[in-house]
């Protein structure tokens, strides 16, 4: 499983490099725009200098409407900008036909410019909350759009998290369903270290965490801290060896 943590800026990018041997993507965002809110390019493009070459980054294209040609030429720039994961929050798509319209025009929009790079496509565990996709939908429109990766994170980031809206059963079909359609799956939502396990079990690709790696826990006030991204490395290590082990599962 990857770990994909998420600095809010160059400063704490800076921050991310110091535990770069213990984090495998360094996702760009800006909290205070939304759960998947867009930093501005050149803050990306900062960030892409800040790190280790050897560590992609990705970038978040906002909490976009159902919008395909604003939202393409968005996803352009954070390509542009060094991004090599395009995050797409599919918040304004209400129908899963929305959803694949939109990420067919950015996967088009990307690919066009960087055949390399990874697309996501990322629904919301409480969608039921903000009236969006369906979560289970996600890998069905990141399959149907060209999309290189289905994931989930929350909308409202009240310190309910990803399990609270999507059990763990629901998150394996949501883990199954992409491996199916040959789909990375990804995973976040006030994730902590005591949903390593079953996230492991499941066979998430990736994990995606912010507030997890804060002081305090906080993804608003705290800052991320280095020693706090080493701790959760070493939990999603220490899940590996003891599901490669096949030791029962305590939680
Ligand atoms: O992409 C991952 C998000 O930044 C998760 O943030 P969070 O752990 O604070 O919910």
């Amino acid at each position: 499983m990857l770990l994909l943590v998420s600095p809010d800026g160059v400063e704490e990018a800076l921050d991310c490099a110091k535990a770069a041997e213990h984090l495998d993507i360094v996702d760009v965002k800006k909290p205070d725009e939304g759960s998947l809110g867009a930093n501005f390019p050149w803050v990306i493009r900062e960030i892409r200098d800040a790190v280790p070459a050897d560590k992609p980054v990705s970038a978040t294209v906002g909490d976009v409407p159902y919008k395909p040609g604003t939202v393409a030429q968005a996803a352009l720039g954070a390509a542009v900008s060094g991004a090599t994961y395009i995050k797409v929050g599919l918040y304004g798509c209400t129908t899963p036909e929305q959803g694949i319209e939109v990420m067919r025009a950015v996967v088009r929009a990307v690919k066009d410019h960087s055949p390399e790079a990874l697309v996501v496509a990322s629904g919301y565990a409480d969608a039921h909350r903000v009236g969006c996709v369906n979560p289970l939908a996600l890998p069905d429109i990141a399959a149907r759009a060209g999309a290189d990766a289905a994931m989930l994170d929350t909308a409202v980031k009240d310190g309910t998290r990803l399990f609270d809206h999507v059990p763990p059963d629901a998150c394996a079909e949501f883990v199954r369903r992409a491996h199916a359609s040959g789909l990375r799956a990804a995973l976040a939502g006030s994730v902590k270290q005591a949903d390593l396990g079953p996230l492991t079990r499941i066979g998430t690709d990736i994990v995606g965490v912010r507030g997890a790696v804060c002081a305090g826990g906080d993804r608003n006030t705290g800052r991320i801290q280095p020693h706090l991204v080493a701790a959760f490395r070493a939990e999603m290590d220490r899940q590996a060896r003891e599901h490669a082990a096949g030791v029962p599962a305590v939680n």
